[in-house]
C-alpha cells in the first residue's frame, strides 16, 4: 500500500424519509439559501415541493438556480456566483445529480473568490474559502455528494476539467433511493456504469500490496453486476436503487483509494470526448474503457486477470494472465451492452472529424497523463480510434 491520510467531512445521511433530516444538518446560522437544481425533474417528482415546506418550515428565505445543464458549464457557475453575492447567500443546497452538485461546489468557491472562477479550476490558482452547501442527491453515479472532486466544462474553449479542494466536500448529503425513483432508464444505465469505473480506474493500480481494497472494489462490482440487470427492468424497486445509491457512493467517496493510486485516464480521455460532443459521462465510458483495458494491459496482465477471475468469473487454467484478463474485458464489453450501453463512439455520431481535437483537450498542456500506463499523443488517438 502506498501512505495515506484519510479524512472525509461530509455527513452521509442515508435512507428512506431522510429529507426532514434537512432541518437538523442545515446549519443553524445559514438564514438566506440558494437552492441550485436542473431541468426540472424535481419538480415533476415532487421533490421540489417537499424541501420548499421544509425550508419554509425552518423559516429560512429561499433563492433559486435553475437549469444546471449536464455537464455543467462555466457560465453557469459565474451566474450561481454572482447570484451569492448579489443575494449575499450564507448556505447553498444542490438538489440534483453529480452535474448539479459539481456545479454548486464550483458556485461556492467562486462566490468567495475574488478572480476568475476558471482560475481556481484549472489549478493556476487556490483558495481556501467556500460557502458551506449540503446535497439531496437524486441520482446514483458520480460519487459527488461524498467527494470534494467536480467537472466543469468551458463551453467557449471546449475544455471539460475536473479539481477539487478541501472545502468542496459538501457538509452533507441526504441520500434517500426514494428520490432516485423517477431516473429515466438511459441515465440509469449510465449512472451504472459511472460507478463501476470508478471502481476500475481505482482497480487499475500499481501500488503493492492491495488485498484488502482490491476486495472493497471487486464486492462493489460483483454487487453493481448482480443489480444491475434487474435494476434496468424494474426501476421503482427500493432494494434495487438503495443497493445502486450506496454503491454509487462507496465507489468514489475515498474508501477505494486509501493506500492505491488509480490510473483515471479513461475519465481524462471522456472528458475531452464530452467537451467536443456533449455527450453522457457515463455513455462515453462505456465506450472507452474496454479499450483503455485492452491498450494498457501489458503494464502489468495480473490486474486485468484477477478483475476477469475475480469479477467475470473466468476460468484461468492453462492461460497466461494477458489472456484471461482480454477474456476479462469481452466479459465487461457484453455486460455493459447487456443493460444497454453504448459501444462505440459511432453510437453517438462521432466519427473520426474531430478527433485531433479530442486528442488535444484530452492532452490540455501536459505531454502525456496516466498512472497505470502514461498516455501519450499517439495512444489517446490510437484508443479513441478503436473506439470509433
Ligand atoms: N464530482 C465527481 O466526483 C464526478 C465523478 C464522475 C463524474 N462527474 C461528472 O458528473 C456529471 C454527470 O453527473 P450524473 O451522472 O450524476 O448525471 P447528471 O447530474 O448530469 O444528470 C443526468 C440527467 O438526469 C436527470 N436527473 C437527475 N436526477 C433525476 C431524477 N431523480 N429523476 C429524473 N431525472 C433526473 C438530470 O436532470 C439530467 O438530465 C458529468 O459532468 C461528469 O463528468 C463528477
Amino acid at each position: 500500500m502506498d501512505t495515506f491520510t484519510y479524512h472525509n467531512p461530509t455527513r452521509l445521511v442515508f435512507g428512506k424519509g431522510t429529507l426532514e433530516k434537512l432541518k437538523e444538518e442545515i446549519p443553524s446560522h445559514a438564514k438566506r439559501i440558494l437552492i441550485v437544481y436542473g431541468g426540472g425533474s424535481i419538480k415533476r417528482s415532487g421533490l421540489y415541493e417537499q424541501i420548499l415546506s421544509i425550508l419554509k418550515e425552518m423559516d429560512r428565505e429561499v433563492f433559486e438556480l435553475a437549469g444546471v445543464e449536464p455537464n455543467p458549464r462555466l457560465t453557469t457557475v459565474k451566474r450561481g456566483a454572482d447570484l451569492c453575492r448579489k443575494e449575499e447567500i450564507d448556505f447553498i443546497l444542490a438538489v440534483g445529480g453529480g452535474s448539479v452538485i459539481d456545479c454548486t461546489k464550483a458556485i461556492a468557491v467562486g462566490a468567495r473568490y475574488e478572480g476568475d472562477i476558471w482560475e481556481i479550476i484549472t489549478r493556476k490558482a487556490t483558495t481556501d474559502k467556500a460557502l458551506p452547501f449540503g446535497t439531496v442527491l437524486t441520482l446514483a453515479a458520480t460519487g459527488s455528494e461524498m467527494n470534494a472532486g467536480s467537472v466543469i466544462t468551458n463551453w467557449d474553449t471546449q475544455e471539460k476539467v475536473g479539481w477539487g479542494l478541501p472545502v468542496t466536500y459538501p457538509l452533507f448529503s441526504i441520500l434517500d433511493p426514494v428520490n432516485t425513483f423517477t431516473v429515466p432508464l438511459n441515465q440509469t444505465i449510465y449512472g451504472i456504469v459511472d460507478m463501476m469505473s470508478h471502481v476500475l480506474e481505482q482497480y487499475f493500480t500499481h501500488s503493492p500490496n492491495t488485498p484488502m481494497l482490491d476486495r472493497f472494489c471487486e464486492s462493489i462490482l460483483n454487487t453493481v453486476i448482480e443489480t444491475a440487470p434487474h435494476m434496468v427492468k424494474d426501476l421503482e424497486n427500493y432494494e434495487l436503487r438503495e443497493t445502486l445509491l450506496y454503491a454509487g457512493t462507496m465507489a468514489l467517496n475515498g474508501t477505494l483509494s486509501m493506500g492505491m493510486l488509480g490510473d483515471w485516464s479513461t475519465h481524462r480521455i471522456e472528458h475531452a470526448v464530452s467537451a467536443v460532443y456533449d455527450i453522457p459521462h457515463g455513455g462515453g465510458l462505456a465506450i472507452l474503457f474496454p479499450h483503455w483495458i485492452r491498450y494498457t494491459i501489458d503494464a502489468d496482465p495480473s490486474r486485468a486477470a484477477k478483475l476477469a477471475v475475480r469479477v467475470f468469473g473466468v476460468d484461468p487454467a492453462g492461460k497466461s494472465d494477458r489472456e484471461v484478463g482480454l477474456e476479462g474485458v469481452d466479459r465487461l464489453r457484453e455486460f455493459w451492452s447487456s443493460i444497454g450501453a453504448p459501444s462505440r463512439l459511432a453510437d453517438y455520431d462521432i466519427d473520426d472529424a474531430k478527433l485531433d481535437l479530442m486528442v488535444e483537450k484530452a492532452l490540455l498542456s501536459e505531454k502525456e497523463f496516466g498512472r497505470f500506463q502514461k498516455l501519450s499523443k499517439d495512444d489517446v488517438r490510437a484508443i479513441l480510434q478503436a473506439a470509433l
